[in-house]
């Protein structure tokens, strides 16, 4: 079985602030996208999905071996449209589709996809709502929510390759996830273990905890 993994990287990051996009900056005395790109090089080839304007950092990544890169789009489908279409001289069976604003993501998490895809087309890790929902407004809670059954996602997401290149390319405009994708074209989706590790770098707050994690999961050195 071959698979392949698409790291989305064209976003702007604009939640997270800072003088780059988030994933070209600094943690642990490397970028954030190549604490992601690393994660899943032992699973095989990775594609990039990097915006045009960045082109300067690219030339940098031409360099990793194992890296192909893709142009991304203005909203995230289209990002992973484009790593997906990168993906036909290689026809890999199975696909990963993760965020490089994650890369702190437990190697437990990834493998739980891929064994949830030895029996299924598509699988996803997510974890529980734990904490209460309310509705609010003006600063005042207006009302509350059943967590029964809610579930907060996480990637990497997984698939397989050609199920989900079709239903990206008959799939009309935006989408949250590619589980979303997935879902609109029938596709059923396995829920797997998620981790509370496996934060998605947001906002500017976010840095330092991706810091600690990955210290905590590969010591104090800085790569
Ligand atoms: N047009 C886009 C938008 C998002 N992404 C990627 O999708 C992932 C999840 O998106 P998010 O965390 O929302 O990243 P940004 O879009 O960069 O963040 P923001 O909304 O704060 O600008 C990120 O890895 C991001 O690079 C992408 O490849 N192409
Ligand atoms: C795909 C995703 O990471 C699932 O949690 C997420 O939907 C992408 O980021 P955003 O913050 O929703 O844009």
């Amino acid at each position: 079985m071959t698979t392949a993994t698409i790291i989305v990287a064209a976003g702007r990051g604009t939640r997270a602030g800072g003088p780059k996009p988030k994933q070209w900056q600094q943690i642990n005395g490397r970028m954030v996208a190549d604490w992601t790109i690393d994660l899943f090089l032992p699973y095989g080839p990775v594609v990039l999905v990097i915006n045009p304007d960045d082109t300067d950092i690219a030339d940098t990544l031409k360099a990793r071996d194992q890296i192909m890169l893709a142009t991304g789009a203005s909203e995230r489908a289209g990002s992973v449209r484009a790593g997906l279409e990168q993906l036909t001289g290689i026809q890999p069976d199975k696909v990963l589709i993760h965020d490089v604003a994650r890369p702190c993501t437990p190697k437990p998490v990834i493998d739980s996809v891929l064994a949830a895809l030895e029996t299924g087309k598509a699988a996803a890790p997510a974890l529980p709502v734990t904490d209460a929902l309310w509705m609010g407004e003006n600063g005042f809670v207006t009302g509350t929510r059943d967590r029964t059954g809610l579930f907060r996602a996480q990637t990497p997401q997984g698939f397989d390759y050609q199920t989900i290149l079709s239903a990206h390319q008959n799939h009309p405009g935006t989408a949250a996830d590619d589980v979303e994708v997935a879902r609109a074209a029938g596709i059923e989706v396995a829920i797997t273990q998620g981790s509370d590790l496996n934060l998605k770098i947001t906002a500017p707050e976010d840095f330092d905890r991706a810091s600690r994690i990955l210290e905590e999961l590969y010591g104090s050195a800085t790569g």
